[in-house]
């Protein structure tokens, strides 16, 4: 097995991009978040908002017609398109051209949001990042797999992982499965833990930042609004995953003198986005 790369500091300095000074909102990217149901706007408003703080030029979220008010009222800079259904999707319109997809945080698993999913894929060729319950139904249509552009970014947690690829016995296993479910799907997998591995077929990165006061509601959503967020801004898709994982990480690390590990939220990691890329220098 090839050797591990880990991704620190010198690894993001050799595919990050600064801003360049006279771009404009136009050319920073268009960013399209897919997801929510009733219960679960949170989760799409999370992504939403680390997504702008990531730095893509525009934001648009698609969700049902319950979340338009909470999604305005939170976050005026995101623009809102909504299903013709109140409490969950049942198909997914949009009316220009993103950039950069992400879609599952907050999504739920009823029948017709599988049915949207399923048109959704079979058309789509933008740059995905696909996460949540997005992953549990397509868990359930392996079949569709062939229809995601290539490089697909997936960013399930261990359970997730679990549906995806089948039980595991060992770690060494686990390693084993998801390099064959990479390279026969040609997809970047983020396997989400402690610490987060990232896949690219046979090529596997380990991230060096993040901690424990990750494990809380919703830093998961924040990490596809990230993701998505780098891929419409023109990075590969490796590179998204990469420099994602590392800043996500980042803010944790930085939060931790002023949370503690029990008081940090999702909406902190956020909050310390700037301050993650201020240390890239
Ligand atoms: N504010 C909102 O709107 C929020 C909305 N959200 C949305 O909710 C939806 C459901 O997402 P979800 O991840 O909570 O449910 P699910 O896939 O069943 O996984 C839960 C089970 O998986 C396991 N498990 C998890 N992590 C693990 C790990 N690292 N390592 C190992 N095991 C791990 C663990 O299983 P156990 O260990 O208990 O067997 C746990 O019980 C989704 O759409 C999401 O976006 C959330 O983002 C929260 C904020
Ligand atoms: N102990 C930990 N150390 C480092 N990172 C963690 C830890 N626990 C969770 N995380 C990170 O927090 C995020 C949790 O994602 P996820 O389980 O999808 O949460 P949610 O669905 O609630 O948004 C992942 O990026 C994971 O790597
Ligand atoms: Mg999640």
């Amino acid at each position: 097995m090839k050797p591990v790369i880990p991704i620190d500091k010198s690894e993001i300095l050799k595919r990050y991009k600064p801003i360049y000074a006279k771009t404009h909102k136009g050319i920073q990217g268009h960013a399209l978040i897919i997801g929510g149901s009733y219960g679960k706007i949170g989760a799409v408003t999370l992504s939403s908002r680390a997504c702008l703080k990531t730095g893509c030029g525009l934001v648009t979220v698609f969700i049902p017609r319950c979340g338009y008010k909470i999604v305005q009222s939170a976050y005026p800079e995101v623009m809102v398109l909504t299903d013709i259904s109140v409490k969950y999707i049942t198909r997914i319109v949009f009316d220009f051209v993103p950039q950069a997809i992400g879609i599952g945080p907050g999504i739920g698993q009823d029948i017709e949001t599988h049915t949207a999913l399923h048109r959704f894929v079979k058309t789509n060729e933008i740059p995905l990042v696909i996460d949540a319950d997005a992953l549990n139904i397509l868990s359930q249509n392996k079949q569709w797999m062939s229809f995601l552009p290539e490089k697909t970014i997936l960013t399930p947690h261990q359970k997730e992982l679990e549906r995806l690829i089948g039980k595991w016995d060992s770690d060494a296993e686990k390693i084993e499965k998801t390099i064959a479910f990479s390279k026969q799907n040609n997809l970047v997998i983020v396997m989400k833990g402690a610490p987060t591995k990232i896949f690219d077929g046979d090529t596997i990165y380990e991230n060096t930042t993040g901690n424990a006061a990750l494990a809380t509601a919703g830093t998961g959503d924040v990490l596809t609004g990230m993701i998505t967020s780098l891929l419409a801004q023109s990075y590969e898709p490796i590179d998204a995953a990469i420099i994602g994982v590392y800043l996500h990480g980042l803010t944790a690390d930085i939060a931790l003198p002023e949370t503690g590990y029990q008081a940090f939220l999702a909406s902190d990691s956020i909050d310390h986005i700037g301050k993650a890329y201020l240390s890239l220098g």
